[in-house]
């Protein structure tokens, strides 16, 4: 489980953070001063740092430097009063990851500690290529033996040491993330930091302050300077997921960005010089979308030196590689001794179409591996598209019942002896209530954001770690429904 650490002398502090992360899956650990702080750092190797940036005797900026020493790649998120603003920008200069005003808001600690914890994953865990016979025993494993993977690797190998712009292309769930880390992993810049943006996940208003900043009084609510994302990232790489969906106004600041290596923060007329690395990802044809979408002229810029993910169901026998890799993984992460599918199962597998790629495939094991009590997984245990072999089409409302599926779902899991079946049973919910929401606002996450009462960024976020296919909750092959 993920480790956090907050350094603050005033324990109402410490409380309300440990309070206030018990829901995520995040420990907590706390310390009063500077030095109690860098040792925790040392012996327990935390994930991301709360730390207070008025801590008596040391300024925070000070202690800043010295984890930065022992971690560079550490996230740090600052505790600031309103008084202390200029401080926690010069922070962020310096590469801190994010800061957030006292009185403390839960909901905001909550989402920027989820977001610090996915950075340092990112950062942190390394993302290994295939080499024969070999598993790594942390990190995660770039999985497939087809011709088709196999020009990925080669492309990885010859891009990542040379300081260009890379744009990958694939379907959802094809592995663009794993292979952007990648390319920054084997890169000159390997020791830099590493900053993930979702252009689909942020509001277009605030995407361009989230990557560029703004100046204090830019536009109502910007009530101090932020430092943006670019700025944040000097000399390190970002990875720009989803282009496709970045208004043309912003792309042209981008392209300036390639073209120039500077821009000006929103509102602000100082130029700005930045030595960025830009990796892209689309599931987009950006050629095919019209000029009012996307800009020809970003697009020529970003096709320099592309790599293409194929489909899964293109990937011939690399389904039965991967299948073998996950059923290998899960059984080492539930405890459990999976052999194989049946015959009918693995048939039924090899027919599927694998809309969401490995990030469904990942996802159906993991739920029948859950379910399973023996040794070999049996048709069961699939989801009915699945079985049914329909791939993109939509999961009927009136399929199935919840309550059901439910106790069915405790049953199995009670009978497998779960040591975790809270969790579980929480993560099936969730997967139901938020497929039967998309399904009813057509795949819009803005508007199943809005139903839910959840930000769209922890949507975006479940959304990823169930495993959904927005493709596969909503009718049709539609690219436009999704947002
Ligand atoms: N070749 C592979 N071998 C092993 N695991 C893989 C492979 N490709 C993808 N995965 C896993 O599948 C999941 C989805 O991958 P990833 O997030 O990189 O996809 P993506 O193309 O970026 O998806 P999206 O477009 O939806 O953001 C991750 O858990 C990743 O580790």
């Amino acid at each position: 489980m993920p480790l956090t650490l907050v350094i603050d002398d005033d324990r109402s502090v410490q409380h309300l953070v440990t309070q206030a992360l018990k829901p995520l899956k995040v420990d907590v650990l706390s310390a009063a001063t500077a030095e109690e702080g860098l040792d925790q750092i040392r012996e327990r190797s935390p994930d991301v740092v709360l730390l207070d940036i008025m801590l008596p005797e040391t300024s925070g900026l000070e202690l800043y430097r010295r984890v930065f020493d022992l971690d560079p790649k550490l996230p740090v998120i600052f505790i600031t009063s309103v008084s202390s603003g200029q401080t926690a920008i010069e922070a962020i200069k310096l590469g801190a990851y994010d800061y957030i005003h006292k009185p403390l808001d839960v909901e905001q600690l909550r989402e920027k500690v989820n977001q610090a914890v996915e950075i340092r994953r990112l950062m942190h865990d390394p993302v290994v290529l295939p080499h024969a016979g070999t598993e790594p025993t942390e990190g995660d494993l770039l999985v497939g033996n087809s011709p088709q993977m196999m020009e990925v690797y080669k492309a990885i190998g010859r891009v990542a040491p040379q300081d260009v712009t890379v744009l990958i292309r694939g379907e959802s769930g094809t592995g663009k993330e794993l292979v952007a880390r990648a390319i920054y992993q084997h890169s000159r810049r390997a020791h830099g930091p590493f900053l993930a943006i979702n252009c689909a996940a942020i509001p277009e208003g605030l995407l361009e302050s989230e990557l560029f900043g703004h100046e204090k009084g830019a536009f109502s609510g910007a009530v101090t300077t932020r430092i943006g994302k670019f700025e944040q990232c000097d000399g390190g790489t970002i990875f720009l997921d989803e282009i496709g969906d970045m208004t043309p106004v912003l792309q042209s600041k981008v392209l300036r960005l390639l073209q120039e290596k500077q821009f000006e923060r929103v509102g602000g007329n100082k130029t700005i010089k930045v030595d960025v690395r830009i990796i892209a990802a689309t599931h987009r044809d950006l050629e095919k979308m019209p000029e009012e979408k996307f800009r020809s002229d970003l697009y020529y810029r970003l096709n320099g030196f592309v790599i293409t993910l194929p489909p899964v169901r293109d990937r011939g026998d690399d389904l039965l590689v991967l299948i073998d890799h996950f059923l290998r993984r899960f059984n080492r992460e539930l405890g459990k001794q999976v052999q194989g599918l049946s015959g009918d199962a693995l048939k039924r597998m090899m027919r599927y179409g694998w809309p969401g790629n490995v990030r469904e495939l990942q996802s159906v094991l993991r739920q029948a591996m859950l379910q399973s009590t023996g040794p070999v997984l049996i048709t069961d245990f699939l989801p009915a598209d699945v079985r049914s072999g329909r791939g993109r089409d939509a999961v009927s409302p009136g399929e199935g019942s919840v309550g059901t599926d439910l106790d069915h779902f405790i049953r199995d899991r009670l009978a497998a002896d779960s040591k975790d079946l809270y969790a579980e049973a929480i993560e099936f919910l969730e997967g139901v209530l938020l497929r039967r929401v998309l399904s009813a606002t057509g795949g819009n996450q803005s508007r199943a954001a809005e139903i839910l009462g959840i930000a769209r960024g922890s949507l975006r976020n479940k959304i990823r770690a169930l495993g959904i296919t927005i493709d596969r909750v909503v009718s049709g092959d539609s690219d436009d429904d999704t947002d």
